[in-house]
């Protein structure tokens, strides 16, 4: 049976986890989405031509209901669902830290909760989701998930206790790279290129070194062995990288998202 599927709260990860649903071949008939503000809904309403409707209808008339409102916003948006949602639902979560112990204790009794952590890539197909089932979720149901998520990424399953660090990583994990690229277009500049070659150049070494890192199955200490040469320029770079304490930096930031996540799930603003 083709599962109807609601995206609640379609915002930057609803909208790119809609999107990719409907590039990927699911009827718009199949899917539905929610927004809080009319123009909002009217823009997905154009842009999609999904059904926008309201939390109630979504809980009523979709298998699947995909919840993408921030953590902050989660209790609200349960309290409003809570009445209305059948225990033959599947819940998936998008929203980081947030663990499914919270929707178990919030829905009725017995619904299914699967949570995921996807990334904004899914906009191109080469989206992350990370995927732990709550205590009534079955197989059949991290299926139902995987099969939703698969079509724009990869997915992984892990246990929920992962889940905070799977965030840091890879929900966030895009963001350092585009706060790389920026910075390294910076330096660009300073090195006299114009910025639009200096975005390229760099954007470039980027693809080539990720699809590298994904396609070699060398270590990332090979690859970057492999650049530097001898007295060369590379490892003059990696000298003021490790002089600055960017790979120090680097783990202290992720262990920075990984509280951040635990802190969002334990209910703070
Ligand atoms: N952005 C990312 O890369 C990722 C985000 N996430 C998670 O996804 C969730 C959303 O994040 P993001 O997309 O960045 O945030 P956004 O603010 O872009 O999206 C949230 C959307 O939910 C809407 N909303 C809030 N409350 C309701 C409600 N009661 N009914 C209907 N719609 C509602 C908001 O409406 P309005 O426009 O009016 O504010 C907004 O459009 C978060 O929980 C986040 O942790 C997970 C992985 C990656
Ligand atoms: O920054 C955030 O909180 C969300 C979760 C992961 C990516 N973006």
């Amino acid at each position: 049976m083709q599962q109807r599927v609601a995206v609640l709260g379609t915002g930057k990860i609803g909208e790119a986890l809609l999107s990719g649903m409907i590039r990927a071949g699911w009827s718009t008939d199949d899917l539905m989405c929610t927004a809080r503000r009319a123009e909002r809904a009217e823009a997905l309403r154009a842009r999609y031509g999904v059904e926008v409707v309201s939390n109630i209808e979504a809980a009523k008339a979709a298998d699947t209901l995909i919840l993408a409102v921030k953590p902050q916003d989660m209790s609200t948006l349960l309290e409003e669902l809570s009445p209305h949602l059948p225990a033959d639902r599947l819940v998936i979560s998008a929203a980081a830290g947030v663990p499914s112990a919270f929707f178990e204790e919030r829905l009725p009794a017995g619904v299914p909760v699967v949570r995921v952590m996807p990334n904004t890539p899914v906009l191109v197909d080469e989206g992350m989701s990370v995927i732990s089932g709550g205590s009534h979720a079955t197989e059949d149901h991290l299926l139902r998930a995987e099969a939703i998520f698969k079509p724009v990424g990869k997915t992984l399953r892990v246990p929920e206790s992962q889940q905070d660090a799977a965030t840091a990583l890879s929900g966030s994990g895009p963001a350092y790279f585009y706060y790389l690229v920026e910075a390294m277009t910076d330096a660009g500049i300073l090195l006299g290129l114009p910025r639009d070659k200096a975005h390229d150049l760099i954007v470039q070494a980027a693809i080539g070194a990720a699809v590298m890192l994904r396609d070699s199955g060398e270590h990332p200490v090979k690859l970057r062995e492999a650049v530097t040469s001898p007295a060369g320029t590379t490892i003059s770079a990696i000298r003021e990288l490790e002089k600055h304490g960017v790979r120090a930096a680097l783990i202290a930031a992720l262990e920075a998202a990984r509280d951040r996540s635990r802190e969002l799930g334990t209910g703070h603003s």
